[in-house]
């Protein structure tokens, strides 16, 4: 049987910087992950260190939807909504994973899309592919979280499976914000999906979206 890799040996914390947003000046951390070579983040505000729970985002990797402004996700909205929340806090951390795709990398997220103008769901298309339908795997957090001394969270989610994760690596999630923004004519039909086949809580008083300004 091949040996588990304790978890302070995935992967090696680096270098720091600051980095300033529109919504406050964070503090930028790189670690690189032994098995991949790949460059995952953290993005920190505030005393994170006192030991009570800290406001955080676990966002994967969504070029299209991070970077290039595509509304067939959320995930864009998802990453601005929560680093303002952050810095509304004062306080709080994101971590930035590199799983893009859910896991199967931006090539295969992009045969997936062309499946899905074929008809076929999000989840479908990941199967139809011979993934499955969430290829990702959280145990970096643990040791990114512990780099900071962090072992409780307010975790902003709309996905069950993703506190699952979290309290599976013995992180404590002592409460969820939900995080419901952009949703648009374009990713309706994703959302549902998301709603539908892979548990996420999409519900959430009216008040809490249009205070939001999205829907
Ligand atoms: N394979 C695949 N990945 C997608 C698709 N749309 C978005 N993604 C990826 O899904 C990941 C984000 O997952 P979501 O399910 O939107 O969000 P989550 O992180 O699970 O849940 P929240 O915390 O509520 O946002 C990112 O890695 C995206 O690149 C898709 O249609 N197919
Ligand atoms: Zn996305």
């Amino acid at each position: 049987m091949p040996s588990i890799p304790h978890p302070e040996e995935l992967l090696d914390y680096t270098t720091s910087c600051l980095l300033p947003t529109p919504w406050a000046q964070f503090t930028l951390h790189a670690f690189v992950e032994h098995s991949t070579g790949k460059e995952h983040l953290a993005m920190t505000l505030g005393d994170i260190h006192d030991g009570e729970p800290v406001l955080a985002r676990v966002h994967s990797e969504c070029l299209t939807g991070d970077v290039l402004f595509s509304q067939r996700c959320d995930c864009g909205a998802q990453l601005e909504g929560a680093l303002k929340k952050i810095a509304d806090e004062g306080r709080g951390i994101l971590l930035y994973l590199r799983q893009e795709g859910r896991g199967i990398g931006l090539v295969n997220k992009i045969r997936a899309y062309r499946l899905q103008e074929a008809g076929a769901d999000t989840v479908e298309a990941n199967l139809q592919l011979g993934f499955h339908a969430d290829a990702r795997n959280y145990e970096l957090c643990k040791p990114m979280l512990a780099q900071f001394g962090i072992k409780a969270l307010k975790l902003m989610t709309n996905n069950p499976r993703k506190i699952d994760a979290m309290e599976k690596l013995g992180v404590t999630v002592s409460e969820r914000v939900p995080l419901l923004v952009n949703r648009n004519a374009f990713n309706n039909g994703y959302l549902n999906t998301k709603e539908k086949k892979l548990g996420h809580m999409m519900q959430t008083p009216v008040e809490a979206v249009a205070e939001d300004g999205q829907l």
